[in-house]
Protein backbone atom coordinates (compact mmCIF):
# COMPACT_ATOMS: atom_id res chain seq x y z
CA UNK A 1 0.00 0.00 0.00
CA UNK A 2 1.37 3.40 -0.99
CA UNK A 3 0.23 7.15 0.04
CA UNK A 4 -0.28 8.45 -3.98
CA UNK A 5 -2.22 11.80 -3.53
CA UNK A 6 -2.04 14.11 -0.26
CA UNK A 7 -4.26 17.10 0.67
CA UNK A 8 -4.10 19.19 3.50
CA UNK A 9 -6.74 22.36 4.04
CA UNK A 10 -6.45 24.67 7.18
CA UNK A 11 -3.76 22.72 8.84
CA UNK A 12 -1.20 23.85 10.49
CA UNK A 13 0.37 26.53 8.69
CA UNK A 14 -0.73 25.19 5.65
CA UNK A 15 -3.81 27.09 4.09
CA UNK A 16 -3.78 24.64 1.52
CA UNK A 17 -1.18 21.52 0.72
CA UNK A 18 -1.30 19.51 -2.20
CA UNK A 19 1.15 16.51 -3.20
CA UNK A 20 0.34 14.41 -6.32
CA UNK A 21 2.30 11.42 -7.45
CA UNK A 22 3.70 10.45 -4.32
CA UNK A 23 6.69 8.32 -4.65
CA UNK A 24 8.23 5.76 -2.36
CA UNK A 25 10.78 8.36 -1.05
CA UNK A 26 10.05 11.87 -0.54
CA UNK A 27 12.13 14.19 0.63
CA UNK A 28 10.76 17.86 2.49
CA UNK A 29 13.40 20.47 2.26
CA UNK A 30 13.25 23.57 3.46
CA UNK A 31 14.55 26.21 6.48
CA UNK A 32 13.53 26.96 9.96
CA UNK A 33 9.42 27.28 10.19
CA UNK A 34 8.69 26.02 6.81
CA UNK A 35 5.86 23.49 7.72
CA UNK A 36 8.65 20.76 7.22
CA UNK A 37 7.17 18.50 10.62
CA UNK A 38 3.84 19.91 10.11
CA UNK A 39 3.69 18.14 6.79
CA UNK A 40 5.40 14.99 7.97
CA UNK A 41 2.36 15.67 11.18
CA UNK A 42 -0.37 15.64 8.77
CA UNK A 43 1.16 12.12 7.20
CA UNK A 44 1.12 10.73 10.60
CA UNK A 45 -2.45 11.66 11.46
CA UNK A 46 -3.18 10.11 7.70
CA UNK A 47 -1.81 6.84 8.58
CA UNK A 48 -1.69 6.06 12.76
CA UNK A 49 -3.94 9.00 13.39
CA UNK A 50 -2.13 9.96 16.15
CA UNK A 51 0.55 13.27 16.22
CA UNK A 52 3.85 12.64 17.43
CA UNK A 53 4.09 15.97 19.08
CA UNK A 54 0.96 14.90 21.46
CA UNK A 55 -1.39 17.80 19.66
CA UNK A 56 -4.65 18.56 20.42
CA UNK A 57 -6.91 19.11 17.50
CA UNK A 58 -7.31 22.88 18.28
CA UNK A 59 -3.49 23.14 17.82
CA UNK A 60 -3.44 21.32 14.61
CA UNK A 61 -6.08 23.47 13.08
CA UNK A 62 -4.66 26.79 11.36
CA UNK A 63 -4.70 29.80 13.28
CA UNK A 64 -8.32 31.41 12.57
CA UNK A 65 -9.77 28.56 10.34
CA UNK A 66 -13.13 26.59 12.30
CA UNK A 67 -11.38 23.10 10.65
CA UNK A 68 -8.70 20.86 9.30
CA UNK A 69 -9.29 18.67 6.64
CA UNK A 70 -6.44 16.22 5.78
CA UNK A 71 -6.73 13.86 3.03
CA UNK A 72 -4.90 10.69 1.56
CA UNK A 73 -5.57 8.54 -1.32
CA UNK A 74 -3.87 5.30 -0.50
CA UNK A 75 -3.56 2.74 -3.72
CA UNK A 76 -2.38 -0.75 -3.27
CA UNK A 77 -2.90 -3.62 -6.32
CA UNK A 78 -6.52 -4.64 -5.05
CA UNK A 79 -7.41 -1.14 -3.16
CA UNK A 80 -8.36 2.51 -3.84
CA UNK A 81 -8.68 4.27 -0.81
CA UNK A 82 -9.55 7.61 0.20
CA UNK A 83 -9.38 8.55 3.96
CA UNK A 84 -10.04 12.05 5.04
CA UNK A 85 -9.50 13.48 8.78
CA UNK A 86 -11.31 16.34 9.79
CA UNK A 87 -10.43 17.87 13.04
CA UNK A 88 -12.64 20.71 14.76
CA UNK A 89 -12.07 22.06 17.92
CA UNK A 90 -12.33 19.13 20.61
CA UNK A 91 -13.94 17.11 17.66
CA UNK A 92 -12.16 14.74 14.84
CA UNK A 93 -14.06 12.40 12.56
CA UNK A 94 -12.81 10.10 9.86
CA UNK A 95 -13.66 9.05 6.52
CA UNK A 96 -13.12 5.84 4.65
CA UNK A 97 -14.08 6.20 0.69
CA UNK A 98 -16.91 8.53 2.00
CA UNK A 99 -18.30 6.43 4.84
CA UNK A 100 -17.87 7.66 8.58
CA UNK A 101 -15.33 5.34 10.39
CA UNK A 102 -14.08 5.69 14.20
CA UNK A 103 -10.04 6.42 14.71
CA UNK A 104 -10.20 2.58 15.76
CA UNK A 105 -11.29 1.35 12.34
CA UNK A 106 -9.02 3.46 10.72
CA UNK A 107 -5.50 2.88 12.73
CA UNK A 108 -5.04 -0.20 11.46
CA UNK A 109 -5.69 0.74 7.49
CA UNK A 110 -1.90 1.98 6.59
CA UNK A 111 0.47 2.23 10.07
CA UNK A 112 3.21 4.43 9.85
CA UNK A 113 6.58 4.54 12.05
CA UNK A 114 7.66 7.90 13.19
CA UNK A 115 11.34 9.03 14.23
CA UNK A 116 12.10 12.29 15.29
CA UNK A 117 14.45 14.42 17.89
CA UNK A 118 11.84 14.26 20.10
CA UNK A 119 12.01 10.33 20.34
CA UNK A 120 14.75 10.89 22.95
CA UNK A 121 12.58 10.95 25.53
CA UNK A 122 11.73 7.60 24.88
CA UNK A 123 14.94 6.94 26.88
CA UNK A 124 15.22 9.60 29.09
CA UNK A 125 12.06 10.71 29.54
CA UNK A 126 9.15 9.87 31.53
CA UNK A 127 7.27 6.73 31.19
CA UNK A 128 4.21 8.07 30.09
CA UNK A 129 6.23 8.60 26.29
CA UNK A 130 7.21 5.38 26.55
CA UNK A 131 3.85 3.48 27.49
CA UNK A 132 2.33 5.93 24.68
CA UNK A 133 4.65 4.90 22.11
CA UNK A 134 3.94 1.38 22.57
CA UNK A 135 -0.10 1.82 22.73
CA UNK A 136 0.33 3.82 19.21
CA UNK A 137 2.19 0.43 17.74
CA UNK A 138 0.10 -1.74 19.46
CA UNK A 139 -3.18 0.23 18.49
CA UNK A 140 -2.04 -0.09 14.42
CA UNK A 141 -1.38 -3.48 15.00
CA UNK A 142 -4.57 -4.78 16.50
CA UNK A 143 -8.10 -3.01 17.04
CA UNK A 144 -8.75 -5.08 20.28
CA UNK A 145 -5.46 -2.98 21.55
CA UNK A 146 -7.58 0.00 20.26
CA UNK A 147 -11.05 -1.12 22.19
CA UNK A 148 -9.49 -2.00 24.95
CA UNK A 149 -7.59 0.97 25.31
CA UNK A 150 -9.85 3.03 24.52
CA UNK A 151 -12.50 1.32 27.15
CA UNK A 152 -9.41 1.43 29.58
CA UNK A 153 -8.84 4.66 29.62
CA UNK A 154 -12.57 6.05 29.76
CA UNK A 155 -12.71 3.67 32.89
CA UNK A 156 -9.62 5.05 34.83
CA UNK A 157 -10.49 8.77 33.62
CA UNK A 158 -14.45 7.97 35.39
CA UNK A 159 -12.44 6.35 38.33
CA UNK A 160 -10.02 9.55 39.17
CA UNK A 161 -13.32 11.69 38.84
CA UNK A 162 -14.44 9.71 41.42
CA UNK A 163 -11.44 9.94 43.52
CA UNK A 164 -11.10 13.59 43.88
CA UNK A 165 -14.83 14.02 44.71
CA UNK A 166 -13.53 11.59 48.03
CA UNK A 167 -16.08 8.84 46.65
CA UNK A 168 -17.01 6.25 49.34
CA UNK A 169 -15.40 2.76 48.95
CA UNK A 170 -18.29 1.15 47.77
CA UNK A 171 -18.34 2.77 44.93
CA UNK A 172 -14.72 2.90 43.99
CA UNK A 173 -14.43 -1.12 44.99
CA UNK A 174 -17.57 -1.48 41.88
CA UNK A 175 -15.48 0.85 39.49
CA UNK A 176 -12.33 -1.73 40.58
CA UNK A 177 -14.28 -4.64 39.33
CA UNK A 178 -15.31 -2.93 35.89
CA UNK A 179 -11.14 -2.33 35.94
CA UNK A 180 -10.37 -5.37 36.23
CA UNK A 181 -10.84 -7.31 32.73
CA UNK A 182 -9.77 -4.58 30.75
CA UNK A 183 -6.85 -3.31 32.74
CA UNK A 184 -5.24 -7.08 32.26
CA UNK A 185 -6.07 -7.35 28.90
CA UNK A 186 -4.47 -4.53 28.39
CA UNK A 187 -1.53 -5.31 30.16
CA UNK A 188 -1.58 -9.15 28.16
CA UNK A 189 -1.97 -7.49 24.91
CA UNK A 190 0.90 -4.48 25.57
CA UNK A 191 3.65 -7.39 27.76
CA UNK A 192 2.63 -9.90 24.59
CA UNK A 193 4.00 -6.90 22.43
CA UNK A 194 6.68 -5.80 24.06
CA UNK A 195 8.43 -8.78 23.96
CA UNK A 196 8.38 -9.34 20.26
CA UNK A 197 9.18 -5.53 20.29
CA UNK A 198 12.58 -6.07 22.27
CA UNK A 199 13.66 -9.10 20.48
CA UNK A 200 14.06 -7.21 17.50
CA UNK A 201 15.20 -3.72 19.78
CA UNK A 202 18.01 -5.87 21.17
CA UNK A 203 18.86 -7.18 17.79
CA UNK A 204 19.16 -3.76 16.04
CA UNK A 205 21.19 -2.22 18.90
CA UNK A 206 23.29 -5.08 18.52
CA UNK A 207 23.81 -4.12 14.91
CA UNK A 208 23.95 -0.14 15.35
CA UNK A 209 26.77 -1.17 17.79
CA UNK A 210 28.55 -3.84 15.72
CA UNK A 211 27.86 -5.96 18.96
CA UNK A 212 29.75 -4.03 21.24
CA UNK A 213 27.18 -3.03 23.57
CA UNK A 214 24.06 -5.13 24.81
CA UNK A 215 20.43 -3.82 25.41
CA UNK A 216 17.68 -5.46 27.60
CA UNK A 217 14.40 -4.54 28.21
CA UNK A 218 11.80 -4.81 31.16
CA UNK A 219 8.27 -4.63 30.92
CA UNK A 220 7.13 -3.82 34.72
CA UNK A 221 3.34 -4.61 35.74
CA UNK A 222 2.42 -1.60 38.17
CA UNK A 223 0.76 -4.33 40.53
CA UNK A 224 4.49 -4.99 41.49
CA UNK A 225 5.56 -4.26 45.02
CA UNK A 226 7.68 -1.14 45.21
CA UNK A 227 10.67 -3.00 46.39
CA UNK A 228 10.45 -5.23 43.17
CA UNK A 229 9.22 -1.98 40.96
CA UNK A 230 12.66 -0.34 42.62
CA UNK A 231 15.17 -4.04 41.70
CA UNK A 232 13.46 -3.86 38.19
CA UNK A 233 14.82 -0.40 37.74
CA UNK A 234 18.44 -1.54 38.89
CA UNK A 235 18.77 -4.74 37.19
CA UNK A 236 16.78 -6.64 34.00
CA UNK A 237 13.47 -8.66 35.04
CA UNK A 238 10.92 -10.90 33.30
CA UNK A 239 7.91 -10.62 34.71
CA UNK A 240 4.77 -13.74 33.14
CA UNK A 241 1.60 -13.69 34.17
CA UNK A 242 -1.55 -15.50 32.70
CA UNK A 243 -4.99 -14.02 32.65
CA UNK A 244 -6.01 -14.88 36.23
CA UNK A 245 -2.58 -14.54 37.59
CA UNK A 246 -2.74 -10.90 36.38
CA UNK A 247 -6.21 -10.38 38.01
CA UNK A 248 -5.25 -11.77 41.41
CA UNK A 249 -2.45 -9.62 41.32
CA UNK A 250 -3.89 -6.44 40.13
CA UNK A 251 -7.04 -7.10 42.79
CA UNK A 252 -4.38 -7.58 45.60
CA UNK A 253 -2.56 -4.42 44.77
CA UNK A 254 -5.81 -2.62 44.50
CA UNK A 255 -6.74 -3.84 47.95
CA UNK A 256 -3.23 -2.78 49.24
CA UNK A 257 -2.88 0.70 47.95
CA UNK A 258 -6.68 1.85 48.83
CA UNK A 259 -5.79 4.37 51.43
CA UNK A 260 -2.81 5.29 49.25
CA UNK A 261 -5.32 6.21 46.06
CA UNK A 262 -7.68 7.87 47.99
CA UNK A 263 -4.58 10.20 49.49
CA UNK A 264 -3.44 10.84 46.58
CA UNK A 265 -6.78 11.17 44.42
CA UNK A 266 -6.11 9.25 41.01
CA UNK A 267 -5.78 5.71 40.34
CA UNK A 268 -2.23 3.75 41.20
CA UNK A 269 -3.06 0.17 40.22
CA UNK A 270 -3.29 -0.69 36.17
CA UNK A 271 -1.23 -0.56 32.99
CA UNK A 272 -1.58 3.49 32.78
CA UNK A 273 1.22 2.96 35.55
CA UNK A 274 3.26 0.35 34.55
CA UNK A 275 6.91 0.82 33.52
CA UNK A 276 9.41 -0.22 30.96
CA UNK A 277 12.78 -0.25 31.66
CA UNK A 278 15.93 -0.28 29.46
CA UNK A 279 19.44 -2.04 30.45
CA UNK A 280 22.49 -1.17 28.52
CA UNK A 281 25.19 -3.41 29.26
CA UNK A 282 23.33 -3.99 32.76
CA UNK A 283 22.67 -0.26 33.53
CA UNK A 284 19.46 1.87 33.36
CA UNK A 285 19.76 3.50 30.32
CA UNK A 286 17.37 6.63 31.97
CA UNK A 287 19.94 6.99 34.37
CA UNK A 288 23.35 6.38 32.26
CA UNK A 289 23.17 6.03 29.13
CA UNK A 290 25.00 8.82 26.96
CA UNK A 291 23.68 10.98 24.23
CA UNK A 292 24.86 8.72 21.25
CA UNK A 293 23.59 5.17 23.42
CA UNK A 294 19.82 7.16 23.82
CA UNK A 295 20.05 8.07 19.58
CA UNK A 296 21.20 4.39 18.69
CA UNK A 297 18.40 3.14 21.69
CA UNK A 298 15.63 4.88 19.46
CA UNK A 299 16.95 4.21 16.29
CA UNK A 300 16.72 0.61 17.68
CA UNK A 301 12.93 1.10 18.89
CA UNK A 302 12.16 2.14 15.07
CA UNK A 303 13.99 -0.59 13.48
CA UNK A 304 12.26 -2.94 15.68
CA UNK A 305 8.63 -1.39 14.56
CA UNK A 306 9.12 -1.64 11.05
CA UNK A 307 10.05 -5.15 11.57
CA UNK A 308 7.28 -6.01 13.54
CA UNK A 309 4.63 -4.13 11.72
CA UNK A 310 5.72 -5.74 8.19
CA UNK A 311 5.82 -8.85 10.06
CA UNK A 312 2.70 -8.55 12.30
CA UNK A 313 0.65 -6.62 10.13
CA UNK A 314 1.86 -7.72 6.90
CA UNK A 315 2.05 -4.44 4.98
CA UNK A 316 5.02 -1.98 4.80
CA UNK A 317 4.76 1.17 7.26
CA UNK A 318 5.13 4.33 5.74
CA UNK A 319 8.47 5.82 7.41
CA UNK A 320 8.46 9.06 8.56
CA UNK A 321 11.70 10.48 9.60
CA UNK A 322 11.63 14.25 10.60
CA UNK A 323 15.11 16.08 10.80
CA UNK A 324 17.18 13.14 12.56
CA UNK A 325 19.74 12.48 9.84
CA UNK A 326 21.82 15.68 10.94
CA UNK A 327 21.65 13.88 14.48
CA UNK A 328 22.87 10.98 13.59
CA UNK A 329 26.56 10.25 13.25
CA UNK A 330 27.80 7.47 10.52
CA UNK A 331 27.35 4.57 11.16
CA UNK A 332 23.62 5.55 12.62
CA UNK A 333 22.99 7.17 9.49
CA UNK A 334 24.16 4.06 7.88
CA UNK A 335 21.41 1.87 9.62
CA UNK A 336 18.55 4.22 8.97
CA UNK A 337 19.67 4.78 5.62
CA UNK A 338 19.87 0.93 4.76
CA UNK A 339 16.10 1.10 6.00
CA UNK A 340 15.57 3.09 3.33
CA UNK A 341 16.68 0.90 0.89
CA UNK A 342 14.02 -1.66 1.62
CA UNK A 343 10.73 -1.67 0.12
CA UNK A 344 9.05 0.87 2.52
CA UNK A 345 7.56 4.57 1.84
CA UNK A 346 9.24 6.97 3.49
CA UNK A 347 8.90 10.94 3.73
CA UNK A 348 12.06 12.64 4.75
CA UNK A 349 12.56 16.19 6.11
CA UNK A 350 15.64 18.14 6.18
CA UNK A 351 16.80 21.94 6.50
CA UNK A 352 19.81 20.42 4.07
CA UNK A 353 20.02 17.43 1.57
CA UNK A 354 23.77 17.12 1.95
CA UNK A 355 23.45 14.28 4.80
CA UNK A 356 21.97 12.30 1.74
CA UNK A 357 23.79 9.68 -0.13
CA UNK A 358 23.92 10.32 -3.80
CA UNK A 359 21.98 7.03 -5.05
CA UNK A 360 19.17 7.92 -2.03
CA UNK A 361 18.79 11.23 -3.43
CA UNK A 362 18.55 9.88 -6.98
CA UNK A 363 15.43 7.90 -6.32
CA UNK A 364 13.31 11.00 -4.19
CA UNK A 365 11.18 13.27 -4.53
CA UNK A 366 12.22 16.92 -3.63
CA UNK A 367 9.65 19.04 -2.07
CA UNK A 368 10.66 22.22 -1.17
CA UNK A 369 9.09 24.50 1.43
CA UNK A 370 9.62 27.83 2.19
N1 LIG B 1 -2.18 25.86 14.23
C1 LIG B 1 -1.29 26.58 13.54
N2 LIG B 1 -1.71 27.56 12.69
C2 LIG B 1 -0.81 28.28 11.97
N3 LIG B 1 0.52 28.10 12.05
C3 LIG B 1 0.99 27.15 12.86
C4 LIG B 1 0.12 26.33 13.65
N4 LIG B 1 0.86 25.46 14.36
C5 LIG B 1 2.13 25.72 14.05
N5 LIG B 1 2.23 26.74 13.16
C6 LIG B 1 3.44 27.33 12.57
O1 LIG B 1 3.99 26.43 11.64
C7 LIG B 1 5.32 26.88 11.38
C8 LIG B 1 6.14 25.77 10.80
O2 LIG B 1 6.35 24.77 11.80
P1 LIG B 1 7.16 23.41 11.54
O3 LIG B 1 7.33 22.85 12.90
O4 LIG B 1 6.52 22.57 10.53
O5 LIG B 1 8.53 23.97 10.97
P2 LIG B 1 9.79 23.16 10.41
O6 LIG B 1 9.93 23.49 8.96
O7 LIG B 1 9.75 21.73 10.80
O8 LIG B 1 10.95 23.93 11.20
P3 LIG B 1 12.30 23.42 11.91
O9 LIG B 1 13.29 23.16 10.80
O10 LIG B 1 12.68 24.62 12.72
O11 LIG B 1 11.97 22.23 12.73
C9 LIG B 1 5.80 27.50 12.69
O12 LIG B 1 6.24 28.82 12.44
C10 LIG B 1 4.55 27.53 13.57
O13 LIG B 1 4.38 28.76 14.25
Amino acid sequence: MRIRELRFDEFRSYERFELGDVGDLTVFVGPNASGKTNAVEGIQLLTAFGSFRGAKSKELIRWGADQAVLRARILSDTRDLDVRHVLQPGHRSCLLNGKRKTVQDMQGVLPSVTFSPDDLVLVKGAQTHRRAALDLLGCQLSRSHRILKRDYERIVRHKNALLRDGADTLLLMSVDDMMAVPAVQLYLYRSALFRNLSARIARAYASITRGEERVEMGYVPSWEDESVKQAASWAPMRFEYDKAQALEAFAQALEARRAEEAARKRACVGPHADRIEFFIDGRNAAMYASQGQQRSLVLAWKIAEVGLVREMAGVSPVLLLDDVMSELDASRRHALVSLLRQDIQTFITTTETAFFEDDIMERANVVRLG
